[in-house]
């Protein structure tokens, strides 16, 4: 068997313990999350960036194009050009108006007004390529970008090419809350509502931006990287949650790893410690009235992690390392005190497993007198069944043990007579008072003729020396008659129970309900 251990750490060490893993995970993938959506947003943000960014380029191209187209007319006479020039501000997408400017920096012929009168007529710097204005006389706070384009002809410095912010702002414009996008011509900021502004100073806000190759421009991004982060994590929380299952499945995980990681030695005195190996009782009953007359105590181990472990499973090994003794021990001193507080009918059978290894320790006697003095002196009967599953040494300190148990009223049973081959020698060398004949030879009644001969001969043997005879493994009505009608005292069997622990076996009415005297002398014509 693989022994679950729990080491011996308090309950709120083994939460800590079971927790820190999860926790770390819990983090480790959350910085990683953070790292994946961090990158995710940069990406975003580059790619949005350079979309913005050629959008508005595309609308400068636009007005370039017309501009130069304007500027390779043979003629830019106002009379004969303003026609010209005025179809194409209206045709053209994005251009709102062009302005033909002299070599003294007046404007002489405008899309709009035609030809100039000189009073109208103002100076414009020639010097910036593209500049953003708050606005136009005709339009003071609607804000305009101004593209100049040099003319390298004699009778006219450059045009002007105005484009209307309405184009631009709508090219900044985005759905996403949490970043603000600008166009940055020189010193000055045009926003996504179309105002002339600057970026205003927030803490943890974080700029980006990405100046144009072509033109003396750039898109500027002015964004807050933990609110983008903080909206990722609400737009997509399945990745959150999956992060937090995963986190605890992994401290369960790792808490069972916990519990499980201890040496089988080491589980076993654990287990003795907490009480974990508990009394369950299996009642006999004897043949003469079939009234449950005592229990046979059988350990079963309630193991937290993996409920109740049957003793096929780690009395083996516990008898191999001497842990059999402790447990045995506790097993008793748990069912003294549970049942020493009752009141028992008189001559109350009480049988416990006792293995070879306990024999040898010495501790017995004084653990059966123990044992007894919980009772009322004389009131039950204590049976120790020796199995065969390990050789019990003989010789004179067995021999002088024995003496001991049986001054102590303690009576000795040989268990799954016959199944050893050393059955016979125990009875010829120990003083034995009771046999406990296997059950494999009980279900063998009615079927299997061989088995049935040895088991005729054990209840004569067992008759012809005196001894008390306990079938164990009795299911069904023809072997409960057939040890019966040959001689056998106590039975044992699923018939009557199954083992069960010891506050279910008080509310049984079977052992309650007993009439006393009947039981009584009952007891006295089974037990020689
Ligand atoms: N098929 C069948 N089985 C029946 C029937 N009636 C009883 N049994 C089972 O037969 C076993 C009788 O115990 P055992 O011969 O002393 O055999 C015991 C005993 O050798 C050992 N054991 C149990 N408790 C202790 C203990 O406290 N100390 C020691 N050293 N060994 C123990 O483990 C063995 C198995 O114990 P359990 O699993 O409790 O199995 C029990 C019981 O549940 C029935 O009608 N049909």
């Amino acid at each position: 068997m693989q022994f679950p251990s729990i080491e011996p750490l308090g309950r709120s060490q083994r939460i800590l313990l079971t927790m820190l893993p999860g926790l770390a995970l819990l983090m480790l993938g959350g910085l990683l999350m953070l790292y994946q959506f961090h990158a995710g947003i940069q990406h975003s943000l580059e790619v949005q960036l350079a979309d913005k960014l050629e959008k508005i380029e595309q609308i400068v191209d636009q007005a370039q194009r017309t501009g130069e187209s304007m500027l390779q007319q043979p003629s830019l006479d106002c009379q004969l050009i303003y026609p010209e020039m005025r179809r194409q501000a209206t045709a053209q997408p994005y251009v709102r108006s062009m302005r033909l400017i002299d070599h003294v920096g007046r404007v002489y012929c405008d899309s709009v007004i035609g030809w100039h009168a000189p009073a109208y007529s103002q100076e414009y710097p020639r010097t910036e390529r593209l500049q953003l204005w708050r606005g136009n006389r005709l339009s003071p706070w609607h804000p305009l970008l101004m593209l100049w384009l040099e003319a390298k002809r004699a009778d006219v410095s450059g045009i002007q090419v105005v484009v209307d912010s309405d184009y631009l702002k709508d090219r900044l414009a985005h759905l996403e809350r949490d970043s603000w996008f600008y166009l940055h011509i020189g010193d000055r900021w045009l926003d996504e509502n179309g105002s002339m502004t600057f970026p205003q100073a927030r803490p943890y806000w974080q700029q980006r931006s990405l100046a144009s190759t072509r033109y003396p421009l750039a898109v500027v991004m002015d964004y807050s990287m933990p609110k983008m982060l903080l909206q990722r994590l609400g737009q997509e929380p399945d990745q959150l949650i999956l992060l937090l299952l995963f986190s605890c499945t992994f401290s369960w995980g790792f808490h069972r790893l916990l519990l499980r990681s201890g040496a089988p030695s080491r589980e076993l005195q654990r287990a003795v410690r907490q009480q974990e190996f508990i009394p369950y009782l299996q009642p006999l009953v004897d043949t003469q009235h079939l009234q449950w007359c005592g229990v046979e105590v059988l350990m079963r181990w309630h193991h937290p992690l993996d409920g109740m472990v049957l003793p096929e499973l780690f009395i083996p090994f516990a008898e191999s390392t001497g842990h059999i003794v402790a447990m045995t021990r506790s097993l008793m001193q748990q069912t003294a005190a549970q049942l020493g507080a009752l009141t028992l009918p008189a001559g109350f059978q009480i049988s416990i497993n006792v293995s070879a290894a306990y024999v040898a320790d010495g501790s017995l006697p004084a653990d059966c007198a123990a044992f007894l003095s919980a009772f009322p002196p004389g009131s039950i009967r204590l049976t120790l069944e020796l199995t065969e599953r390990e050789l019990i040494t003989t010789g004179p300190d067995t021999d002088a043990l024995l003496v001991q148990l049986h001054d102590l009223g303690v009576r000795i049973a040989i268990d799954d007579f016959g199944t050893g081959h050393s059955s016979l020698s125990y009875l010829q060398k120990m003083d034995v008072d009771e046999l406990k004949i296997d059950r494999s030879f009980v279900a063998g009644i009615g079927s299997d003729s061989l088995s049935a001969d040895i088991l005729d001969s054990i209840l004569q043997l067992a008759a012809k020396l005196g001894l008390t005879v306990v079938a164990e493994g009795v299911e069904c009505m023809q072997q409960e008659d057939y040890l019966r009608q040959h001689g056998a005292h106590l039975l044992q069997g699923y018939r009557y129970a199954r083992p069960m622990p010891i506050s279910e076996f008080l509310l049984r009415p079977e052992w309650h309900n007993r009439p006393s005297e009947p039981r009584t002398r009952a007891h006295a014509e089974v037990h020689p």
